[in-house]
């Protein structure tokens, strides 16, 4: 298990992290969310000793990184992907790795088929191709046969069947029992892959609950109402009727009215009532990128100065609700869809569900131990088992497309920051205590 407790990161008078309790569990596959620049790449490297604290503390099985006895064999982590020396093989690199810490050469050509790169195992590391890189660099992670892996961004760039690899990857090791931190900026991605959410921002704790109670308090119903677009007096009628009777009334890009807190049938007697015919009314749910998004929108540093809103800017029409405000964030005259409990959290944190772990698992709490990648025939194909012993990770999975990447969020540009330029990630596998900076 991963325990941070009060982990706070200062560069100067830049707060990277501030205060920063949570932890991650073994058997389970924790998703670490935050938008760009809110410190997930420097928890990970105080995690891994890469890094100091300012203050607080981190720990892995009660241990910091740098005092865990034969760490690289307890833990394995995927920091920068491309931090490999790129004139050395595939396998020399994964090679030179093993040798510093004492794990057997057999044990390289066991990842390597893990990962699917046996038939480019001599080839030099520069001609690797991005998904090749993220393999290569998630071999390094496996070799110790960790029981805690850490990746960061390990999605980033590949395409879907890379995603979809990864996905599985990940899902696999948790169901072994191992600790499975990875960290990502899209929702969903980690609505498919994480048991568990983590979620930061400017450095804070956002959220901390499991991904089926982010579904369920995040995931509100509404209706998408559409009157005919050649008479618009229709549609302001209608707006103002289902305003009065208690409904929630938000526009849509295209014309539509977005309706909360009125059941479809309703809806439809109401129009009929009003005399309002419908070109449409359709049940939907508020996507998780978008509860995300609104949980996340006061804390990005980021945004583009390309305005890419104007869907979001249109006028209310008469009777429609304005959007809830989101206490202490938000851009005024802007709004995201409405939290599902209205006048409630804005975050809708479930019943019960502290935003800071509260259920310290035991300490020293040791995940069962599964069988882990066996070797691979050299003449498998990337990504397929070995025709010897079946490979767990290599294989894919029979599952649907991965889901296209989000939208960036649209936002109106915030003021410059103060920030300075984020450094290059460590130049070498944090497995390897020698590389710790
Ligand atoms: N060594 C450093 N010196 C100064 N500032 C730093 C340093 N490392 C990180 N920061 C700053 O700390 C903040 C958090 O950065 P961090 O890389 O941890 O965020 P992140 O969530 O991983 O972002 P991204 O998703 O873009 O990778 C950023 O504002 C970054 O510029």
């Amino acid at each position: 298990m991963i325990e941070a407790v009060g982990l706070t990161k200062r560069y100067g008078d830049k707060t990277a992290v501030y205060n920063l309790s949570f932890q991650v569990r073994p058997g389970a596959v924790t998703g670490f969310l935050g938008p760009n620049g809110s410190g997930k790449s420097t928890t990970m490297r105080m995690i891994l000793g890469l890094d100091n604290p300012t203050s607080g503390q981190v720990t892995i099985g009660g241990y910091p990184y740098r005092k865990l006895p034969n760490a690289p064999r307890q833990v394995g982590a995927l920091l920068d992907a491309k931090a490999v020396h790129g004139g050395r093989a595939a396998r020399n690199h994964l090679l030179s790795l093993a040798q510093l810490s004492g794990i057997p050469a057999r044990r390289v050509d066991e990842v390597l088929g893990v990962v699917g790169l046996h038939e480019v195992a001599r080839k030099r590391s520069k001609g690797f191709s991005l998904g090749m890189g993220q393999r290569l660099g998630i071999a390094a992670a496996l070799l110790g046969d960790p029981q805690v892996l850490l990746f960061d961004e390990p999605v980033n760039g590949l395409d879907p069947e890379g995603i979809l690899w990864v996905r599985n990857l990940m899902k696999s090791l948790a169901s072994e029992g191992r600790t499975v931190f990875v960290s990502s900026h899209l929702m969903s991605e980690m609505a498919v892959t994480a048991d568990h959410l983590i979620v930061i921002g400017r450095g804070q704790l956002l959220a901390d609950m499991s991904i089926k109670d982010f579904i369920s308090a995040n995931s509100a119903d509404f209706a998408r109402v559409r009157t005919p677009d050649t008479e618009p007096q229709l549609r302001e009628k209608l707006s103002a009727a289902l305003t009065e009777s208690g409904g929630h009334v938000m526009p849509e890009q295209d014309g539509a009215l977005r309706v909360t807190g009125l059941p479809l049938p309703r809806i439809s007697d109401i129009a009929h009532d009003s005399d309002v015919r419908l070109w449409e009314l359709s049940p939907h749910q508020a996507s998780l990128e978008e509860a995300y998004m609104r949980m996340t929108q006061g804390a990005v540093d980021y945004r583009s100065t390309v305005d890419q809103k104007e869907g979001l800017m249109q006028q209310l029409p008469p009777g429609a609700q304005p959007p809830m405000p989101v206490p202490g964030q938000g851009q005024p005259g802007w709004y995201a869809p409405p939290p599902p409990q209205q006048g409630g959290q804005p975050f809708g944190m479930p019943q019960g569900q502290p935003m800071a772990p509260g259920q310290p698992a035991p300490q020293g709490q040791q995940a069962p131990q599964g069988p882990y990648g066996a070797p691979v025939s050299p003449g498998a194909a990337p990504g397929a088992p070995g025709a010897g012993a079946p490979n767990p990770y290599a294989q894919q999975a029979p599952q649907g497309p991965a889901q296209p990447a989000a939208q960036a969020p649209a936002q109106p540009p915030a003021p410059p920051t103060a920030a300075p330029e984020k450094p290059s990630a460590p130049a070498a596998a944090p497995t390897t205590p020698e590389d710790a900076r």
